[in-house]
This record gives structure tokens, C-alpha cells and sequence, in this order.
């Protein structure tokens, strides 16, 4: 190791996106290796809107891995960072930066990170932050430790991390496939197509909820996997025939194929959560609604406008075609859920020239809106009930972040800037 006297801190940051599941993943059949009993199909975010940045520095000075969460320091004993961290030291390479800091392979073994990732959207509240998470760790602990790019095997090692974690090492859509292999090794994500294949797709999150949730994926499906007689029926039959039509219709851009996929599956998703004993509640009444809604225009229109999907929380992922009916779906959801202070530019995130797009620019446009014409009572508004919107589409897969000034990590001190 080069510069033994120890003083030097060597730095990567990496920005990795969301995604969220249209085929869903819901079920292990090894809970160490996190490997799923079916395989699930997802749409990656735009990192601009949702995604982690993450930072990680070595140091012969550390004395402990430590890693700080959104400014919080917290405990990486756990054994998801802790095979992470294992599998991806096991492949460091030799480095050597531009300033002369030399680390051989071997000497991984013995070196200490410190690592400070923040993510941009609320945390453990069904917006698949851990994914967003567990793939930016690997990707820039891989770029630090100058790990060959493969990314079949980086999607792998963040699938220990969190299973949805494995599809946010692509841009796109990716598809996670549940392998065969007892070791995992053929428990990998693949890209289906990149985010330029279909990128008409406008993305609109009603998050309805960024409160904590009460039941973990995690645990959810550990519950569905020992009490819900549908979740066998559904990963042994129905999820291979969905995912198959699913590649299908994203290949050849059906959108009517594509939509009525994705809420059958989410539906029989928060159907399996029903049908677990005790029984997961993740949606609410303003989920109910947001469904309902979506239903009614797409029935009243004979073909489907939008699809919408739920993960584990009641925020609505609603996926509109082009921005033409993203614009009509925002006038429809606007009139229902008026924002709660009258503030429309915190109210919209993201993307907010969909709200031009709907001719929406103030408040009174707002309270101007008339009723979507397929309701059938046109009266009810639930101001407050969504706390904000995300305007987004699909995004690229992971980025190494090379402007320093975004990094995290002070390379002086060695600790999180700010602390
Ligand atoms: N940026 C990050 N870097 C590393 N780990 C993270 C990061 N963000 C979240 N996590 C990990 O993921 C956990 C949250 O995962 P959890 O599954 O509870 O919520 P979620 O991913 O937001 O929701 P869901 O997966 O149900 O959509 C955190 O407690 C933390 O361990
Ligand atoms: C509903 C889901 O979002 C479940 C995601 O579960 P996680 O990947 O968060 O679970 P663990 O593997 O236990 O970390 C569906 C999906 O993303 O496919």
C-alpha cells in the first residue's frame, strides 16, 4: 500500500435509481440469500426524482466500516450490509488513483469504508428506497474497489442487499429472474430494454403516505410465504404466463396489454397481502380511490388510459402513455385531492411542466377543474388526503458522480460533511 503513513482518504460517489415492480416480486424461498419464488418485471425511475447518492471513502486511518443514512449514522452489523460489503470485497482489484494511492487486492481485506448515502424521496415508505440503496452501494463500492463491470454480478450482490435492490442496476426495463440454483448464482437481473425504448411512458406517484409504513416488505412476505395459499398459485401459474405476455407487451409497445398487466398484478399482489394471516393492509381508502378512479375513465373509454400499481404502501405509481393523458389524469386526480394548503408548486415534484401541460397554473385553475365526466359523484373531494405528487418517466441505470463537490464525504476528515 502506497502513502503507509495512512493520512489519505480515496472517495467514490454513485447516483443509482428506484423502480418499481409491474410484475411484482412477492415471496423468498431462501430468506439469507434473498432469492424470490417468482420472477418479477420493473420500470427504473428517473434518478433525477428518485434515487440514492451514495458515497463511499477508504482510509488505512478508519478503524470500523460506518455508514450514515440521510445524515443519520446507523449500524451496518446487519447481515444485508453485511454480505454486500463481503461479496463485493471479494472481487476489489489493484487501484491506483491519479494522486498516487496504491491499494493492492489483497490489502482490501484489511481496509475499513465509511460510507453516507441520502436519498432524495422518503425512506421506508413504499417507494423502494432500500432498492434505490442496496444497488447504489454495490455499484460504488464496486467502483472504488475497481470491480469488473459485470452487471449480472453486481445485480446479484444487491439482491443480498434487498431483493428489488437487483433491477436498479439497469436503466429501463429489467426483468428479475429467480434462477434455479440453491446458491443464487443464476439469481440475477437482466435489462429487457433501456429507458430510450419506450420513453412516451409518463410516470405520476400520488404519495399518499410518507409516514413510516407498520409492516416491512420484508416481513410481509415472509408472513404471505408461511400463510397465503394464494401466493403458491400465483408464483407457481400466474405470474410465468404474466411475465411472458408482459416482455411481449413492452417489446412491441402495446400499452393496452402493458396496463392491464400491471394493475391485474398489483391487485393480485395486495391480494395475496389479504389472503396472509394475520392479513397486510398496505393500501387506504385514498388508495381505493385513486384505483376506482383509474378504472372508471379507462372503462368509460372502452381501452385503458393509465395503469396504476401499489407496492408495500398505499402511494399510487400511476403510468400514463404519453402526456396527453398523463395531463388528463393529473386534471382528474387535482379535482379529487386538492391540495391541502392551496400550495401548488410544492405540491407537484418532478417533472412539473405536466401541470402547463394540463393547463393548471394556479390554485384557482385548480378549484376551476370540473368533475372527471365517469364519476359518479362528481361532488366528493378529499383535500389532503394526497400529501404530494411526483411527476417522473423512466430513467438510466446508475452513474458514477464525478463532480467532487457532490460527494458526501468530507476527503479531509474522512466523516460525512457536516458532521
Ligand atoms: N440510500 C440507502 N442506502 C443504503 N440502504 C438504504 C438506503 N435507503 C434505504 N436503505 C435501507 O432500506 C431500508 C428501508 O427499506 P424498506 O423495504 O423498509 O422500505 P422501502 O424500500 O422504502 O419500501 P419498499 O421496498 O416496500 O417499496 C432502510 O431501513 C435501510 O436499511
Ligand atoms: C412490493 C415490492 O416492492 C416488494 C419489494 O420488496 P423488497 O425488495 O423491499 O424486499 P426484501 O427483498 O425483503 O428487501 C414488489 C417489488 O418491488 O417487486
Amino acid at each position: 500500500m502506497a502513502a503507509e503513513e495512512g493520512q489519505w482518504v480515496l472517495m467514490a460517489t454513485g447516483r443509482s435509481p428506484t423502480n418499481i415492480a409491474v410484475i411484482k416480486y412477492w415471496g423468498k424461498r431462501d430468506e439469507a440469500l434473498i432469492l424470490p419464488v417468482n420472477d418479477s418485471i420493473s420500470v427504473t425511475l428517473d434518478p433525477d426524482h428518485l434515487s440514492a447518492t451514495t458515497t463511499v471513502a477508504v482510509s488505512p486511518s478508519f478503524p470500523s466500516d460506518r455508514m450514515w443514512l440521510n445524515g443519520q449514522e446507523i449500524s451496518l452489523s446487519g447481515g444485508r450490509f453485511q454480505s454486500c460489503l463481503r461479496e463485493i470485497r471479494k472481487r476489489a482489484q489493484d487501484v491506483e488513483d491519479e494522486k498516487g494511492i496504491r491499494i493492492k487486492k489483497e490489502d482490501w481485506e484489511k481496509l475499513h469504508v465509511h460510507i453516507a448515502s441520502y436519498n432524495n424521496f422518503p425512506t421506508a415508505a413504499g417507494l423502494a428506497s432500500s432498492a434505490a440503496g442496496f444497488a447504489c452501494l454495490v455499484f460504488t463500492l464496486g467502483k472504488l474497489m475497481n470491480v469488473k463491470e459485470d452487471y449480472g454480478e453486481l445485480s446479484s450482490i444487491a439482491r443480498q442487499g434487498s431483493g428489488s435492490a437487483c433491477r436498479s442496476i439497469y436503466g429501463g426495463f429489467v426483468k428479475w429472474c429467480m434462477g434455479k440454483n440453491d446458491d443464487g448464482s443464476d439469481s440475477i437481473a437482466v435489462q429487457l430494454a433501456d429507458e430510450t425504448h419506450w420513453n412516451d411512458l409518463v410516470i405520476i406517484i400520488a404519495v399518499v403516505s410518507s409516514k413510516q409504513k407498520e409492516t416491512s416488505s420484508t416481513s410481509g412476505m415472509r408472513d404471505s410465504v408461511e400463510t397465503s395459499p394464494l401466493l403458491q398459485y400465483r408464483a407457481q401459474t400466474v405470474v410465468p404466463n404474466r411475465v411472458l405476455k408482459m416482455e411481449e407487451a413492452i417489446k412491441s409497445h402495446n400499452f393496452e396489454s402493458f396496463a392491464k398487466l400491471t394493475c391485474a398484478d398489483s391487485n393480485q399482489f395486495h391480494a395475496v397481502c389479504l389472503d396472509t394471516s394475520p392479513p397486510i393492509f398496505y393500501m387506504n381508502d385514498t388508495s381505493h380511490r385513486i384505483i376506482s378512479l383509474v378504472e372508471k375513465w379507462n372503462h368509460s373509454e372502452g381501452t385503458p388510459q393509465v395503469a396504476y400499481t401499489f407496492d408495500a404502501g398505499p402511494n399510487a405509481v400511476l403510468i400514463a402513455p404519453n402526456r396527453k393523458n398523463a395531463a388528463l389524469l393529473l386534471k382528474k386526480l387535482l379535482y379529487c385531492f386538492p391540495p391541502q394548503d392551496n400550495d401548488l408548486s410544492s405540491y407537484m415534484v418532478g417533472d412539473k411542466s405536466i401541470l402547463s401541460d394540463a393547463g393548471v397554473k394556479s390554485i384557482e385553475d385548480v378549484e376551476a377543474l370540473p368533475a372527471p365526466a365517469e364519476m359518479k359523484t362528481p361532488s366528493q373531494q378529499f383535500k389532503g388526503d394526497v400529501s404530494y405528487f411526483i411527476c417522473s418517466r423512466l430513467g438510466a441505470g446508475p452513474k458514477v458522480v464525478t463532480d467532487e463537490s457532490l460527494a458526501l464525504i468530507d476527503s479531509f476528515t474522512g466523516l460525512p460533511k457536516g458532521v
